[in-house]
C-alpha cells in the first residue's frame, strides 16, 4: 500500500510531465498562428535555425536565402519544437515590435541571465522598474553632458596614443612581429583597455588606468566576470542558471564562485563611490553650492535627488549600483568593438583611410604643439567640429551599419497581437497573403529582430549591401531613407523606448578616438585572416586562432606627414 503510494507519488509528475511536453509539441504549436506561416524546413526533432540566423560568418546569406524563399514574415525553430518564432525582416513589423516594449518585452531567461551578473539594471529591467531607471539616467545622456565629457575622452584616447608611440619607438616584443618601425598591434585588446578607461572615468569618476596596466582590482573584476558572462561554454550549466538559479547557487561550480567573486569586489568599490557621492551632494545642498560631478553616476544621482522627483520614483542605491554595471557592461565592449571594426574596415581600404585622414587633418587645431595643451573649451570646440565632418559620419555610421556589434535582438508578446506588414506574408500551405496586412502572434510567441539582417539587407539597401561604402550616405536608396532605427535608419543602436540610452555617448568616443588614431598612425591589414563570431556581441576572430579568444591584430606604423 505504501509502495503504491509512493510510486504513484513520483510518478504523477512524471506524468504531467509528459503530458505538458506532448501539449506543448503536437497540440500547442499546432494551434500557434506562426504555424501557419511559411518558414524553412526542420530537419530533426531537436534541429534548429539558429546558427543559420544567428552566426555572422553565415547569416546575411541565410537571411537573403530566407527572405528569396519565404517573403520577410518568416517562421523559424528555436531551441526547440515548442520553440517556433517569427523572423522578420519587414520595417514596418520591426518597428511596431520595438515601438510597442510593452507588448514585447525581453524574455525573462535572457533578462535572468543578464541579471544574474549586473543585477537588475535598465537592460533587464522591464514595466514600471525600467520606466524609473530610464527616467532617471535620461537626463545624464543629454547633448549638454556628453559636451562635458568630451576633454576627458580626448585625454584618454591621447593616452592611448602616447602608449602606442612608445610601442613602436620600443620596437616589437617576441610575440609581436614587425617591418621596418611597423608593430603588429591587437587594437581589439588595447582599444577595450581604453574604452574600459573611459567608462570608469566618465561612467562613475573611477580611474580604472588600464591603458597604463591592467592590475586595478575593479578592472580585473570586472573583464573577469564578463568574460565568464561570454563563455557561457557549459550549457547545461547555463540553462540550470536560468531555470533553477536556486540550485546552483547551492551548489556553484568554479565558474559561479568567480562570479561571485567579481560581484563582492564589485559590491565593495562601487559601494564606496555612490556613499562618497551621496556625502557630496548632500555637503554641496548644505553649502548652497552645485554638485559639480560631471560622469553619468553623479548625473543621475544628481538627477534622482531632484526635489521635483516623486519619492516613487526615486531608484535606490541598488538600482545605482546596477546602472553603474551596465553601464560598464553596455558601454565598454559595444564602442570597442565598433572602433576595431572601423580600424580593421580602414585598414583594408587604404583609399578611404587617406581621405578619411586628410579630411580630420583639415580640421584646424587651436594650438599648434598638440593636443595636451589645449584647454577644455578648446578640446569641446575642437569636437564641434570634428563631430560635423561629413566623410568622418559617414564612415562611422557605414562602419555601424555593416558590422553592428549587437547582431540581434529578440521579444517575447505579452499577450495575443497583430503585427503589421508592409509586405505579403507567405503562408505554409504554399499561398501569398497579399491582402491581410499583419501577422498574428500569440502570448509567449518569441520575435526574432535581426539587426544585421536589417542593416544588410539587399531588398533595402541596394545590390551592394555587403560592402563598405561610406559615400553610399551621399545618396541613399529611398527603401533604405525608410527604415526604422535610432541612427541613420539602421538597427545598431534599436529603435523604440529600449534603444540605446548611450549612443550619443559612444559616438563622441568613437569620432574622438578615430580623430587621435588616424591622424597619427596608418593601419594595415596582417597576414592573419579575422572572421567575426557572434559571442553576445560580433567580435573579431583569428582564423584557427578562435581558442586563443577574441583579437583583431593590424600593422600599427606612425604616420609622418610628407609636408
Ligand atoms: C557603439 C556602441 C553601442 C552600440 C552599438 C549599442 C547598441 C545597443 C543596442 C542595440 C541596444 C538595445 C539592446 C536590445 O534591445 O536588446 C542598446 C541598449 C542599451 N545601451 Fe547601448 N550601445 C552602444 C553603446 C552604449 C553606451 C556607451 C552605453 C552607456 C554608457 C550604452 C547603454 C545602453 C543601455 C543602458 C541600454 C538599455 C536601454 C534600455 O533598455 O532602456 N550603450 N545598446
Amino acid at each position: 500500500m505504501a509502495l503504491a503510494f509512493i510510486l504513484s507519488g513520483l510518478l504523477a509528475p512524471v506524468v504531467a510531465l509528459l503530458a505538458y511536453l506532448v501539449y506543448q509539441n503536437f497540440i500547442a504549436a499546432r494551434w500557434n498562428p506562426l504555424h501557419r506561416i511559411a518558414g524553412p524546413p526542420v530537419r530533426g526533432w531537436f534541429k534548429n535555425h539558429l546558427y543559420a540566423i544567428l552566426e555572422p560568418s553565415v547569416s546575411p546569406a541565410a537571411h537573403e536565402a530566407l527572405v528569396k524563399k519565404y517573403g520577410r514574415s518568416i517562421r523559424i525553430r528555436g531551441v526547440g519544437p515548442w520553440d517556433e518564432r517569427l523572423l522578420t525582416l519587414d520595417p514596418v513589423s520591426v518597428a511596431h515590435v520595438l515601438k510597442n516594449s510593452t507588448t514585447y518585452e525581453k524574455p525573462w531567461q535572457s533578462r535572468r541571465l543578464i541579471s544574474s551578473l549586473i543585477g537588475c539594471g535598465m537592460l533587464s529591467a522591464e514595466g514600471h522598474v525600467h520606466k524609473r531607471q530610464r527616467r532617471v539616467a535620461t537626463p545624464a545622456f543629454s547633448t549638454q553632458n556628453m559636451r562635458a565629457l568630451v576633454p576627458l575622452v580626448f585625454r584618454k584616447g591621447g593616452e592611448l596614443k602616447d602608449r602606442w608611440l612608445d610601442m613602436i619607438a620600443e620596437g616589437p616584443k617576441d610575440t609581436e612581429k614587425v617591418t621596418h618601425e611597423r608593430l603588429r598591434i591587437d587594437v581589439c585588446h588595447w582599444i577595450s583597455r581604453a574604452t574600459f578607461d573611459v567608462i570608469g572615468s566618465a561612467g562613475f569618476g573611477y580611474e580604472f588606468n588600464a591603458i597604463k596596466d591592467e592590475s586595478n582590482e575593479l578592472f580585473c573584476a570586472y573583464k573577469e566576470m564578463f568574460e565568464v558572462a561570454i563563455s557561457q561554454s557549459n550549457v547545461v550549466r547555463t540553462m540550470l542558471n536560468v531555470y533553477c538559479p536556486w540550485l546552483t547557487s547551492l551548489f556553484p561550480d568554479q565558474t559561479m564562485r568567480t562570479v561571485q567573486r567579481c560581484q563582492k569586489i564589485i559590491r565593495r568599490v562601487a559601494g564606496e563611490l555612490i556613499n562618497e557621492n551621496n556625502r557630496k551632494i548632500a555637503e554641496a545642498e548644505k553649502n548652497g553650492s552645485p554638485f559639480l560631478g560631471k560622469d553619468l553616476l553623479s548625473l543621475l544621482m544628481k538627477s534622482n535627488a531632484a526635489t521635483g522627483l516623486p519619492p516613487e520614483d526615486r531608484i535606490s542605491d541598488d538600482d545605482l549600483l546596477s546602472s553603474i554595471n551596465t553601464f560598464t557592461f553596455a558601454g565598454s565592449d559595444t564602442t570597442c568593438l565598433t572602433l576595431t571594426w572601423t580600424l580593421w574596415l580602414l585598414a583594408q581600404h587604404p583609399d578611404m583611410q587617406t581621405r578619411l585622414r586628410a579630411e580630420l587633418l583639415s580640421v584646424a587645431r587651436p594650438s599648434a604643439d598638440g593636443l595636451a595643451n589645449l584647454t577644455e573649451d578648446e578640446l569641446r570646440s575642437l569636437y564641434g567640429m570634428i563631430a560635423n565632418l561629413p566623410y568622418l559620419h559617414n564612415v562611422c555610421r557605414e562602419s555601424l551599419r555593416l558590422i553592428p556589434p549587437v547582431h540581434s535582438t529578440i521579444r517575447v508578446a505579452t499577450r495575443d497581437d497583430e503585427i503589421p506588414t508592409a509586405y505579403p506574408v507567405h503562408k505554409s500551405d504554399g499561398t501569398i497573403d497579399v491582402d491581410k496586412g499583419s501577422v498574428s502572434i500569440r502570448m509567449g510567441s518569441l520575435i526574432h529582430v535581426a539587426v544585421e539582417g536589417f542593416n544588410l539587407d539587399k531588398g533595402i539597401w541596394g545590390q551592394d549591401a555587403w560592402v563598405f561604402n561610406p559615400d553610399r550616405w551621399e545618396d541613399l536608396p529611398e527603401a533604405a531613407a525608410r527604415q526604422p532605427g535610432l541612427f541613420s535608419n539602421t538597427l545598431s543602436f534599436s529603435a523604440g523606448p529600449r534603444s540605446c540610452i548611450g549612443m550619443r555617448f559612444s559616438l563622441v568616443e568613437i569620432k574622438t578616438f578615430l580623430y587621435i588614431l588616424i591622424t597619427n598612425f596608418v593601419f594595415d591589414v596582417t597576414d592573419s585572416k579575422i572572421f567575426k563570431a557572434n559571442v553576445v556581441l560580433t567580435r573579431p576572430y583569428v582564423c584557427g586562432k578562435y581558442k586563443e579568444g577574441s583579437q583583431c591584430p593590424l600593422l600599427v606604423s606612425r604616420y609622418i606627414s610628407s609636408q
